[in-house]
């Protein structure tokens, strides 16, 4: 392999003394294994192994019976000893103690496990890759697997640097400056009496033989027109109406309930109030609170059918059109 490197920088032309298709045959058989790592360690392994075990296996370099040798003298040794499990024979947990003791790339590795844990003793064979100080367990015994995993956590947060603190708009409870430059909007909701919560109004409207349109009962639907729904602004002990989305809702009822305070509820009264209602909070479902209070459809002044008394039959348009 070394003559390839003055063929490729450039230096004098040498005839290749192995040329590359040759090298991987013979580095493929298994009698020339001093040139492969496994076989090395191997054979390594093997010759430590020999003087406890028999001799005979030493010399047979393919993988198959050196499982074989190491079932022997695991068996012959673990017999005696009553610390090891019957699980242990079948396990190459014997080459795994033998060569923590001679093998010569153990050394760096010897300081760190007791020679007490064999089973820890086996991924030795190949260097552990480097660890931060931190995440290294305090304690040189590892008596349990589950030391180690716990045991870095309060290492690791100590270690974490800590935000600053104490500099405005650098506390990690206040929001971000993009968000906390525009003041919020004050609310001008009011505090409702007791018994006038939401959910208050939920039980009293939400029922479905609830009526509280404010007529007479059994009157049907009204085709309210804009000279009818004038007169109805909750003074002069008439009731309140308004307009929502083409629909008149008498909104008495509702005026101790609506968060917003009875002033404002008031300011829709006698007239469409579909904008004032769409700019102050659209998402409320007005339909639904207020079903109980549908009074009629609002209709134009030559549609309505206004009586004296002012209320005339819708019939059945409002139901078609629901
Ligand atoms: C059309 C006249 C109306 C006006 C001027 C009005 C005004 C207001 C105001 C100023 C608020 C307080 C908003 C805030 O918290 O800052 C409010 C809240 C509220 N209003 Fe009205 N409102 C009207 C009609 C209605 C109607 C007809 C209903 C029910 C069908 C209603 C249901 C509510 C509800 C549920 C809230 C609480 C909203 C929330 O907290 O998100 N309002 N209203």
């Amino acid at each position: 392999r070394p003559v390839w490197f003055p063929s490729i920088f450039g230096g004098p032309p040498r005839p290749a003394v192995q040329p590359p298709p040759q090298e991987t045959p013979e580095r493929g058989k298994p009698g020339d294994g001093p040139s492969d790592a496994d076989s090395i360690t191997r054979a390594e392994s093997k010759q430590e192994l020999e003087p406890t075990g028999p001799k005979t296996a030493v010399q047979i370099p393919v993988p198959l019976p050196v499982v074989q040798h190491e079932a022997g003298p695991d068996a012959g040794r673990g017999s005696p000893n009553a610390d090891s499990s019957p699980d242990e024979q079948t396990t190459p947990k014997a080459s795994a103690t033998t060569p923590e003791i001679s093998v010569p790339s153990f050394a760096l590795s010897t300081p760190e496990p007791p020679s007490d844990a064999p089973k820890l003793s086996a991924p030795t064979l190949m260097p552990p890759p480097p660890r931060p100080p931190t995440l290294r367990p305090p304690q040189t015994n590892s008596t349990s697997s589950s030391a180690p995993s716990l045991s870095p956590a309060p290492r690791r947060t100590g270690n974490l640097p800590i935000p600053p603190r104490g500099q405005p708009g650098c506390s990690t409870l206040a929001p971000p400056p993009t968000h906390s430059s525009k003041p919020a909007k004050p609310s001008r909701a009011v505090s409702l009496s007791p018994g006038h919560s939401p959910l208050d109004w939920a039980r009293l409207s939400g029922h479905p033989t609830a009526d509280l349109r404010g007529l007479p009962p059994g009157t049907p639907y009204l085709r309210v027109t804009p000279s009818m729904l004038k007169r109805q602004t909750g003074r002069k002990g008439k009731d309140a109406w308004t307009v929502l989305g083409g629909k008149v809702y008498n909104i008495s009822p509702y005026l101790p309930f609506h968060p917003g305070g009875e002033p404002e509820l008031l300011r829709g009264a006698g007239r469409d109030g579909t904008r004032l209602f769409g700019e102050i909070h659209p998402w409320v479902n007005y339909e639904g609170m207020l079903a109980a209070c549908l009074v009629g459809i609002y209709v134009p002044e030559e549609e309505g059918d206004e009586a004296a008394g002012g209320a005339g039959a819708v019939g059945g348009d409002l139901e078609a059109m629901d």
